[in-house]
């Protein structure tokens, strides 16, 4: 009887706790299915949202539910957004997706005002430095988590380095010089290849310290550094990141093999300076310990600071656990030495072409050399080299668009128009760099006079000096350089809280630079091989020795 009574106990409470197990579990699924309908419905209104915002914004009809994405891989995208510039007007959108919109901006004024209020990056460039380089907050897309880390560095580049005459050292472009001398006894210099190396020498010892120079990995470095370069954007534009390809795997390899020599060398330059603080800073013994070529006796110097800062604060996160060490060199080497070998080779292209201009830069630099005193080249006087970087600058073709967007808040521009939260924002730079409205008749012309005004009369550009007395000889005293970012429509380095942190010391730094190299020589076409439309590799240079 007490069994059956027992088994009788059982059934009734297995069967009620299956019934509340059923009813627990049909909870879990209501509760889920409520949660999904309500991030569904928050996505439908977002949507919503964005196309009733972007309605009001001019642009192309478009009748396909995917958007106009066939014409945003159009052959040449940058003639596309001139054309719809022409019809509709300074600011217009195009669908890429539902739910990608594309608002493009031409007038300066209003690319001012957005690069100002924008401050986030698009996911796809924090997505490129993250798959090459690890997670890292420069080139990060949020602002918000750049901020600190993009402030620190341009605090150390602009204070620090530009308190000294010379932006990049006497040491740094001899050893470029002596490389340019080895090139050349072999012959004839292909244009991108060497403005590779001085980039790429330039931004190495910035950062590592006069120890570079002597890096037997350099190289090796520089060719890894390239080829990231060359595929960095095709795996990021991968929208699931392909573990599947071997090709990709190949890639990460690569980018393992660069973060090992980072690794490797920003060590040593802790170790470095820790030896170069703890030994007399008077006696030359700490300097040949450690190697440091061209300092010797020199106490540690506020770039040897600046470098133990940054080597200290990547190598242990800058605090925060998630990011990659040396995630931030890798990636200031990376965009810093891309852009600025760009720079180097649209500099020696205009003076390849431009003779008159390389003559009276050349003579310019004579005068400024035997005014001084000092060794040190006084580039602030050089006001034609300076003002031939900025057109050069100018005229640059590479990064033909800016990119930006504002993740969290709709952005309301002074012309009323209203561009919601999350729509990419394009300003096509390459264009407005060279619009007649903004840069006169000859905007697609060099003519490095048009940062140059007449000194005491602000406003008095010089037009086109090529033919008059004053052009053939030095121009300081009756000259004063101004400042390209007054013109808007001037954005090789960006503009606004995004801008590049690199500017002023990559200026200092190439007209340093190119100072010494025009002292020394004459940049020419070479005769024979000069310019073959078909090489990639820009026109074939020789460097020809002055006789001084
Ligand atoms: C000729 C050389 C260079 C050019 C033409 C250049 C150009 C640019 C441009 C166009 C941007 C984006 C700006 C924007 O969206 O408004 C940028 C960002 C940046 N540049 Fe450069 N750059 C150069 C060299 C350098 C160097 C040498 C450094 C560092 C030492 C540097 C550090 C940065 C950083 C950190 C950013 C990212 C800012 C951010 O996302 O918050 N750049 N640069």
């Amino acid at each position: 009887m007490n069994s059956i009574l027992n088994s009788l106990n059982d059934f009734i409470s297995s069967k009620s706790m299956r019934e509340y197990a059923k009813k627990e579990w049909n909870a879990i699924l209501w509760v889920a299915l409520i949660t999904i309908t309500v991030l569904l419905l928050e996505k439908v209104f977002k949507l919503f949202r964005l196309w009733s915002k972007a309605r009001k914004i001019p642009g192309p009809p478009c009748n396909f539910f995917f958007g106009h994405g066939n014409l945003s891989s159009r052959e040449n995208f940058i003639d596309l957004l001139s054309e719809s510039h022409d019809k509709y007007g300074s600011v217009f959108k195009l669908w890429l997706g539902p739910t990608q919109l594309l608002v493009s901006i031409k007038d300066p004024t209003l690319i001012k005002e957005m690069l100002l209020k924008a401050e986030d990056k698009l996911p796809f460039i924090g997505k490129a430095f993250r798959l090459a380089f690890g997670r890292s907050s420069l080139f990060f897309c949020s602002y918000d988590q750049a901020q600190k880390r993009r402030e620190s560095l341009a605090l150390e580049l602009n204070n620090k380095m530009l308190g000294k005459a010379n932006a990049i050292p006497k040491n740094v472009v001899d050893c470029i010089m002596e490389r340019v001398d080895a090139i050349m006894s072999k012959g004839s210099v292909e244009c991108k290849l060497v403005s590779q190396h001085m980039a790429f020498t330039i931004l190495g010892t910035m950062l590592f310290g006069d120890m570079f120079l002597a890096w037997s990995k350099a190289t090796f470095y520089e060719e890894l550094l390239m080829m990231i370069a060359k595929d960095a954007s095709f795996w990021a534009s991968y929208r699931v990141t392909p573990f599947w390809k071997r090709g990709f795997w190949r890639y990460q390899s690569l980018c393992t093999k660069l973060k090992c020599l980072t690794l490797d060398i920003a060590q040593q330059c802790g170790k470095n300076y820790r030896l170069f603080c703890h030994t007399d800073q008077n006696s030359h013994i700490g300097t040949e310990k450690v190697g440091i070529k061209g300092v010797s006796g020199a106490p540690p110097s506020s770039s040897v600071e600046m470098q133990h800062k940054f080597f200290s604060q990547e190598l242990d996160g800058h605090g925060n656990a998630r990011e990659e060490p040396c995630g931030n060199i890798m990636g200031v080497m990376f965009h810093g030495c891309i852009a600025t070998a760009s720079l180097i080779g649209s500099i020696l292209e205009k003076l390849i072409t431009d003779v008159e201009i390389q003559d009276k830069i050349y003579s310019e630099i004579m005068k400024v050399k035997k005014g001084s005193v000092k060794e040190d080249q006084n580039i602030q006087k050089m006001l034609l080299l300076l003002a031939t970087i900025y057109e050069s600058a100018r005229l640059l073709p590479a990064g033909p668009l800016l990119q930006r967007c504002s993740l969290k808040d709709d952005l309301i521009l002074k012309n009323g128009v209203v561009i919601p939260a999350g729509a990419v924002l394009v300003v096509p730079a390459q264009l407005l760099q060279m619009d007649d409205s903004s840069w006169g008749s000859d905007a697609s012309k060099f003519n490095p006079y048009r940062f140059l005004s007449k000194a005491g009369k602000d406003s008095d550009l010089v037009q086109d000096t090529s033919h008059t007395e004053e052009a053939v000889g030095p121009i300081q005293g009756s000259f004063i350089l101004n400042d390209p970012n007054d013109n808007a429509a001037f954005l090789p380095f960006g503009s606004g809280m995004r801008a590049c942190v690199g500017q002023k010391f990559v200026i200092h730094g190439v007209a340093t630079l190119f100072a010494s190299l025009l002292e020394c020589y004459e940049v020419r076409l070479h005769p024979q091989l000069g310019n073959d439309p078909k090489s990639t590799t820009g026109p074939e240079i020789v460097f020809v020795r002055r006789n001084v």
